[in-house]
């Protein structure tokens, strides 16, 4: 990050000129008032996240769209947005010693401009003056000059020392708390750092490098649908590179919007994170007790990136898809990512979808509490909490139990989720084999050419490892007979 701050754009409408009110009858628009508009809509998004529990990356775009912002300042915005969601845990501690007083007692709509000014100062090359004086600007626009005051005070605080010097301050001991101290210094509620550290097991001394990676902008990958474009032509059309472990993977180091490529928005690609791909990938590859007869459903389907994958390969073969989701408007999602596929779409509660049994292959990618894609949904660490896995957990068990059912015999399910949380990844899987006739392959063969995928037989995908999401799987298969 290396922007500093840029004179601020002015309208070109003189102030009064619309339906010719005098100059003192409205507020001053933030252009004419001076304010970044980068910083600006930053803020915005910051405050929709806190106030409405929107999400950071659906509402930036959109006001992206709204605004008019693109080039320089749309990436400042995102920058800035991204960063500051991602490492709220951190900027609260500093802002907290800085202000005197816990963050839960500073106004939400300051403590927005807080977090923004302060990730400014930590975490980016912003000028230190630049990063107060906007932040300053943009609290006097809205709340005058008592408040901004107050802002300007507690960010000159924190101005006085550089991020290393704060966590030194702050955080746990690393002799006595090494997790606790890790995660502090790397923005990550602390049992989020230790539900890591327990997947990681004896691998625990990577957990410094999965915590950096999850700060690190992810590079958005996409999905060449197979039977329509392969992955090199796909990697020449929008100068992308090939994935190194997916066929379908091409990885895009530019920024911008993907949903204006070309190939996105004819169908021929999509937006999937490569291990995403390598699960739907994987649930074809499984060995079955006897010939595929090409009848496979996805169990948990919406949004439907797994599903338009399934069914592109299950078209290559004449084989169909049935894909299960509760939510009307994620089944939607669905039916439009499969047009044209041979994937029927029912809206239906996995656990009793009333599907006929005897599918060949049936995909299980649970619903999780996400974990193991952190890097790309900014806000949702400091979402999530530990009471959530246990509900989740459940449901999960669920989900797979109806799926066994619903196997002819030689089939095989694929459980996946996008969390490495022991309690959702081998203790779920671990539970279906005590309770089910079921045998669990070794799920590393799904996965070839992939290294570092551990003693098996279930594979965890790590970011740090894999570049992709920190994704789970499993695959079980019934008995031929
Ligand atoms: C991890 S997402 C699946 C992502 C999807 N496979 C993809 O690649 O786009 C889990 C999905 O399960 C759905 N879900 C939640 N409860 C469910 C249930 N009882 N039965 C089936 N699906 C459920 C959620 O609405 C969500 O769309």
């Amino acid at each position: 990050m290396t922007e500093s701050r840029r004179p601020a754009r002015r309208s070109r409408r003189g102030p009064g000129d619309r339906n010719n009110k005098p100059r003192q009858a409205r507020r001053p628009s933030p252009a004419e008032a001076g304010l970044d508009p980068a910083r600006l809509a930053a803020r915005d998004v910051l405050r929709a996240v806190r106030e409405r529990d929107a999400y950071a990356n659906l509402v930036l775009p959109a006001l992206l769209r709204e605004r008019r912002l693109d080039g320089r300042d749309a990436a400042l915005a995102t920058e800035l947005t991204y960063g500051a969601a991602r490492a709220q845990g951190l900027l609260d501690a500093v802002i907290a010693a800085c202000a005197n007083r816990a963050v839960t007692e500073i106004d939400g709509a300051l403590l927005d401009t807080l977090r923004l000014g302060t990730y400014q100062l930590l975490r980016t090359r912003i000028a230190p003056h630049a990063a107060v004086a906007t932040s300053v600007d943009i609290v006097r626009g809205e709340f005058g000059h008592g408040k901004s005051g107050f802002v300007n005070a507690v960010l000159r605080r924190v101005a006085e020392k550089p991020e290393e010097q704060w966590v030194a301050e702050l955080a746990p001991d690393p002799a006595r708390d090494p997790v606790g101290h890790l995660a502090f210094r790397y923005a990550h509620p602390e049992w989020i750092a230790k539900a890591f550290a327990v997947a990681l097991g004896p691998d625990a001394g990577e957990l410094e490098e999965v915590l950096a990676a999850d700060d690190a902008r992810p590079v958005v990958h996409l999905v060449a649908r197979p039977g329509v474009i392969t992955a090199e032509e796909l990697a020449l059309a929008t100068g992308g590179e090939i994935g190194p472990w997916s066929p379908y993977a091409v990885h895009l180091d530019a920024g911008g919007d993907p949903g204006k490529l070309d190939a996105v928005r004819e169908g021929m690609a999509a937006v999937q994170d490569e291990g995403s791909q390598l699960v739907a990938r994987a649930l074809t590859l499984a060995p079955l007790g006897g010939p595929d007869r090409g009848r496979w459903l996805d169990l948990c389907a919406g949004p439907g990136g797994k599903a338009a994958l399934l069914g592109a390969l299950a078209d290559i073969d004449g084989g169909t898809v049935d894909a299960v989701e509760p939510v009307e408007h994620r089944a939607e999602l669905i039916r439009k990512s499969t047009r044209g596929l041979p994937v029927t779409v029912h809206v239906a509660d996995g656990r009793e979808p009333g599907l006929e049994p005897g599918y060949d292959r049936i995909l299980v990618d649970a619903p999780c509490t996400g974990l193991g894609a952190l890097r790309r949904r900014p806000e949702s660490r400091w979402r999530r909490n530990p009471g959530d896995v246990a509900e989740l957990v459940r449901l999960q068990k669920q989900l797979l139990a109806s799926a066994i059912g619903l196997l002819r015999p030689g089939g095989v399910v694929l459980y996946a989720t996008c969390s490495p949380h022991t309690s959702e990844t081998l203790a779920v899987v671990a539970d279906a084999v005590r309770r089910h006739n079921v045998e669990q392959l070794d799920t590393r063969e799904l996965v070839p050419g992939v290294p570092r995928l551990g003693d098996g037989p279930a594979v965890q995908l790590w970011p740090h490892r894999h570049g992709t999401d920190a994704m789970f799987m499993a695959a079980l298969r019934a008995p031929a007979s």
